[in-house]
């Protein structure tokens, strides 16, 4: 059986004058443990939690992001898929978007760091091609959305 984690590519929108797509930032948290590498908030599926419910819990619990001040995006899911110490990970991203831009980011003691980072920052923190792939898709999907405004 793969090992199963959930969560959330969190967005937020910046008020500008600059073209839509530029003022999207993602968050990224950089875990206090192992290479300190950065993802967006997610972790392990408990024994009978739906994915979602995880995927909400997790956020709350890494970021101190609620499901109230979140917006989950329509018609988004990836999942990814990779070794983790010689064991298969599944990994699924819910796209949600920050609904107040000024919320407070609270971290757990798992992170060290987060950051609010346009796609091309927020790729080059992420390193992985899969999660690069997966925060690129999301860029895309809100392109979309809003060309059809
Ligand atoms: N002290 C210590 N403690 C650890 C360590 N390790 C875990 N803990 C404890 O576990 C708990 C975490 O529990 P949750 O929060 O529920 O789970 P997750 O959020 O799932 O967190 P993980 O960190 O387990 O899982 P990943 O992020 O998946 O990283 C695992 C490896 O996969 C690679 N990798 C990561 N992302 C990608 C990607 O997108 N694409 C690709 N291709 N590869 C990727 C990367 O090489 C990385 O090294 C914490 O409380 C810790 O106490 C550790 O090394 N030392």
């Amino acid at each position: 059986m793969a090992l199963r984690a959930c969560g959330f590519i969190v967005f937020r929108r910046l008020a500008s004058c600059i073209p839509p797509a530029g003022n999207i930032e993602y968050l990224l948290l950089q875990t206090s443990y192992g290479e300190h590498h950065w993802t967006p908030p997610k972790g392990h599926v408990d024994p009978g939690e739906d994915d979602l419910t995880t995927a909400l819990r997790e956020t709350k619990e890494e970021a101190g992001l609620g499901a109230d001040q979140l917006r989950v995006i329509d018609g988004f899911l990836q999942e990814l898929h990779y070794e983790v110490r010689g064991k298969p990970k599944e990994v699924l991203y819910w796209l949600a978007e920050l609904r107040d831009p000024g919320t407070t980011v609270t971290l757990s003691d798992e992170h060290q760091d987060y950051r609010w980072a346009r796609l091309e920052e927020a790729c080059s923190l992420a390193g992985y091609k899969d999660l690069q792939d997966t925060l690129r898709a999301a860029q895309r999907h809100l392109e979309a959305q809003q060309d059809k405004q």
